[in-house]
């Protein structure tokens, strides 16, 4: 008999979770949820309000019991020994004294972490609040809140940062700062997870996204993955006989008219051809351009059209201080 060897396993991932499931009564929020986040990426874990994001944020940070299922933060469950080191977090909830500055509100954190003060100028310029610091913190922008948040996180020097719904509520340019904060922790090797309810906020940062809806996962994919680029857009004249010969070429199922142009559902690299068709038919061909999926609307699609009153939902909620982990 000969021996087997062991499949070769690499590091264990920062996030793993199998079977992840939370049962509040008989409402069950999250369900059996597989979810894996890998080293140095930045995972957008999306859906709409009431999906179950945070409960799941709250699960892998051994913050709620699951009902059932596991979860491995770098191979280990929530809390074990050393842990509490490489994860920080950002979760809903009071957590800074409004009186104090910015910096000394680090320092009281720094202090029941057990965290060298020396730490704190560092984290004040990752998340570019160095020049406010000595500023009380109730002066603070929302964004300005947020990033001193993510500041308190980022004090143990983590090598997991999660975030719930890190851009709720801010203004645009606060998104964008709380954006680019993202890729420069991501590019200095912290992985990232973040929630969101607007897939549109948060595309740009995320290498992957996972969408939950009613608490499953529904799909997990890249953002370019996510969007397809599955049709081309073709303004042509006369637009009967174009739509004819498009019938005629690519199957009458492919062929839309929409807005006064043409919607054919077929690979962008097919647009050559298209395009040859078209001009040997004698039709005057105007535009002709690949047409991406709109990211909002396969979000809806995805999600089961909930996303919609969702938003509004979050809008008339408002956001709260953050807290951190
Ligand atoms: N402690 C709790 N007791 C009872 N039900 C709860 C509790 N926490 C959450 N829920 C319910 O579980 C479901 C999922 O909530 P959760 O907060 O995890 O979703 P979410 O995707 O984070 O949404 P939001 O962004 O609105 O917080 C919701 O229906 C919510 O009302």
């Amino acid at each position: 008999m000969t021996d087997i060897p062991p499949e070769p396993t690499g590091p264990p991932h920062p996030v793993e979770t199998s079977g992840l499931s939370k049962r509040y009564g008989d409402l069950v929020a999250v369900d059996s949820l597989d979810l894996t986040v890998r080293a140095g990426e930045v995972y957008g874990f999306l859906g709409p309000n009431g999906a179950g994001k945070t409960s799941t944020l709250r699960m892998l940070l051994g913050l709620v019991r699951p009902t059932a299922g596991t979860v491995r933060l770098f191979g280990r469950p929530p809390g074990a020994p050393g842990q509490l080191d490489q994860v920080g977090a950002l979760i809903e909830g009071p957590a800074c004294y409004p009186y104090l500055s910015g910096r000394d509100n680090l320092r009281v954190l720094a202090r029941y972490a057990g965290t060298p003060s020396i730490r704190i100028r560092t984290v004040l310029e990752l998340v570019d609040l160095a020049d406010r610091a000595g500023d009380r913190y109730a002066s603070y922008s929302l964004g300005m809140k947020q990033r001193l948040g993510v500041a308190a996180a980022l004090l143990k020097d983590p090598r997991l940062l999660i975030l719930d719904e890190p851009t709720n509520g801010l203004d645009p340019a606060g998104m964008a700062d709380m954006r680019a904060l993202i890729r420069r922790l991501a590019s200095a090797g912290c992985t990232v997870l973040l929630s969101s309810h607007l897939l549109g906020e948060v595309q740009q940062v995320c290498d992957r996204v996972g969408v939950v809806s009613r608490g499953r996962l529904v799909t997990e994919s890249t953002v370019a993955d996510l969007r397809g680029t599955a049709s081309l857009r073709v303004l042509v004249e006369p637009l009967g006989a174009a739509e004819e010969r498009a019938r005629a070429l690519l199957g009458p199922d492919r062929v839309r008219v929409v807005d006064g142009g043409l919607d054919l559902a077929v690979d962008p690299d097919q647009a050559a051809r298209v395009n040859t068709a078209f001009v040997e038919a004698g039709l005057a061909v105007r535009e002709l351009r690949p047409r991406e999926r709109d990211l909002e609307q396969v979000f809806f699609e995805l999600t089961g059209g909930t996303d919609a009153a969702g938003a509004q939902r979050s809008e008339e909620v408002g956001h709260g201080v953050p807290a951190t982990y």
